[in-house]
């Protein structure tokens, strides 16, 4: 029988993964083991202030999503599964080894940040939506996210650092 989790500390699954993690709610901190009494908050590697990551990702929006327009295209109106057919392959591109992920957003990311390859600087807890930050979260550094469903629409995720 598994011990409670010291307080702050959630269990969540990892999509990319299909194995458990471990996240602080107060430092955003993410682990894989289970964390034991003494992994408290303060055991950041920021000395307690809550962990910022960066990350990459390219975006295929469709008619659902929050603003079904961008830089690509005025109005949006490919259907959500017409968008995961499209995000599919993608991600077997990169994964293939073909291209990558920053070149392939700078001509296929419905995001304004496509020009930079996807870059979305480095951000903490609470500034990207919840379904978004989760999955950055669960990723090391240099994995590839599976297909992330925000508001937005579809992602691809690159955690960066
Ligand atoms: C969060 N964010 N950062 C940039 C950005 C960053 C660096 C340089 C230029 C733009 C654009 C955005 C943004 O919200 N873009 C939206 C689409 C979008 N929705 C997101 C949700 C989560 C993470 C990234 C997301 N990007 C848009 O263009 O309609």
């Amino acid at each position: 029988m598994a011990k409670p989790l010291p307080a702050d500390w959630e269990e969540r699954h990892s999509n990319s993964r299909g194995v458990p993690y471990y996240f602080n709610r107060t430092t955003g901190q993410s682990v894989w083991e289970r964390p034991t009494a003494s992994t408290s908050a303060s055991s950041t590697t920021t000395g307690g202030a809550p962990q910022k990551v960066r990350a990459s990702h390219l975006l295929v929006k469709h008619a659902e999503s929050r603003r079904p327009s961008s830089w690509k295209s005025p109005t949006i109106t490919r259907s959500k599964g017409e968008a995961r057919e499209i995000i599919t392959s993608f991600r077997e591109r990169i994964v293939s080894g073909e291209t990558d992920l920053p070149t392939l957003a700078k001509t296929e990311s419905d995001c304004s940040s496509a020009k930079q390859g996807g870059d979305l600087g480095f951000f903490g807890p609470k500034q990207m939506q919840k379904a978004f930050e989760d999955a950055t979260y669960a990723l090391q550094v240099g994995e590839l996210s599976s297909i992330v469903d925000s508001d937005s629409g579809l992602h691809l995720i690159l955690r960066t650092a």
